[in-house]
């Protein structure tokens, strides 16, 4: 660990892998991944009076869900647009997860080699930059050579965009290749790049109906889910096809949890929001027969 980031406690962190993470699953009976997205003028007034409100909130809420999920998914662009002081509450958040929690960074980068490779440092590289997040979000338009930079941390995951859950999914990923529609092409060729031990992919939860065909395509990679809740993907039709013989699904809520309440109970509401989910969740793998 650099003198720069010596203020924040050294976190020895376990690997996570795919079976730690299904062990996970079936201790906890979810495959919940809470989406830290906080926004300061969404925020409860109360918690103003401390010195970091934002890291405040991001801690109360990940000390009452901690153990109803299995992962916590900060999407960057919460914290870079608060500047210098996001960047920190990225990574004190960070270490305020529980090492056994699965950590991903929604950053989706991916650039030219060598520049990916710095992406990968920034959220893979704990003792370079102080967070050592077990996976990022990739982009995968500008092709293999941009993601391998950050496949080549070979105890991390990489979760390459497949088919978002945002209404312009259907500008480029729907659209048709001689060999299917674009983001098949997406699934078939990264495939080649790492097996499901190393590659998820994001497949939106609004688009329940496509999750058959993925799971041809990608019948043993993990799929991070994400849009159950604010944008009204449905729990149960993403499980009826998505759900896989290791679960293979980390289903993230962001807003509904986070703010399910903003008043000085707000970490009571996100709670109880959390454990509806995780009931859910443990219904679903019990008819399955996964625990
Ligand atoms: O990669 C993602 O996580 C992502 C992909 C996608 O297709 N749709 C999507 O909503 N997301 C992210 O998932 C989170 C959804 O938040 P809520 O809609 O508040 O639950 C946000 O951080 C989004 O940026």
């Amino acid at each position: 660990m650099s003198a720069e980031i010596g203020i924040f406690a050294p976190k020895i962190y376990p690997l996570m892998n795919k079976t730690q993470l299904f062990e996970q699953i079936k201790n906890k009976k979810s495959f919940l991944c809470v989406g830290l997205d906080p926004v300061m003028e969404l925020i409860p007034k109360h918690l103003l009076k401390y010195e970091n409100p934002v890291l405040e909130f991001n801690k109360q809420l990940i000390d009452a869900t901690k153990d109803l999920c299995v992962a916590y998914k900060p999407n960057t662009a919460f914290y870079e647009s608060m500047g210098l002081k996001g960047w920190e509450t990225l990574i004190r958040t960070w270490e305020h997860i529980p090492a056994d929690i699965f950590t991903i960074a929604d950053a989706k980068r991916g650039d030219i080699g060598n520049t990916s490779a710095m992406y990968a440092d920034a959220f893979f590289n704990k003792d370079k930059s102080g967070m050592g997040f077990d996976a990022i979000t990739v982009a995968p338009y500008m092709g293999k050579d941009s993601v391998s930079p950050f496949l080549s941390y070979t105890d991390k995951w990489v979760i390459l965009l497949a088919l978002t859950s945002n209404a312009g999914h259907s500008d480029f990923q729907l659209h048709q290749t001689l060999e299917g529609k674009l983001y098949e092409e997406v699934i078939r060729i990264s495939s080649q790049w790492a097996d499901s031990n190393q590659l998820m992919y994001v497949v939106g939860a609004t688009r329940g109906t496509e999750f058959e065909n993925i799971r041809r395509l990608a019948p043993d990679n993990f799929l991070l889910v994400p849009g159950v809740g604010a944008q009204g993907g449905s729990l149960a039709e993403v499980c009826r096809y998505g759900l896989n013989s290791t679960c293979g699904l980390l289903v993230n809520s962001a807003r509904s949890v986070i703010y399910a309440g903003n008043g000085e109970d707000f970490a009571e509401k996100a709670r109880e929001e959390a454990l509806r989910l995780q009931q859910e969740m443990a219904q679903i793998l019990q008819a399955a027969g996964l625990v």
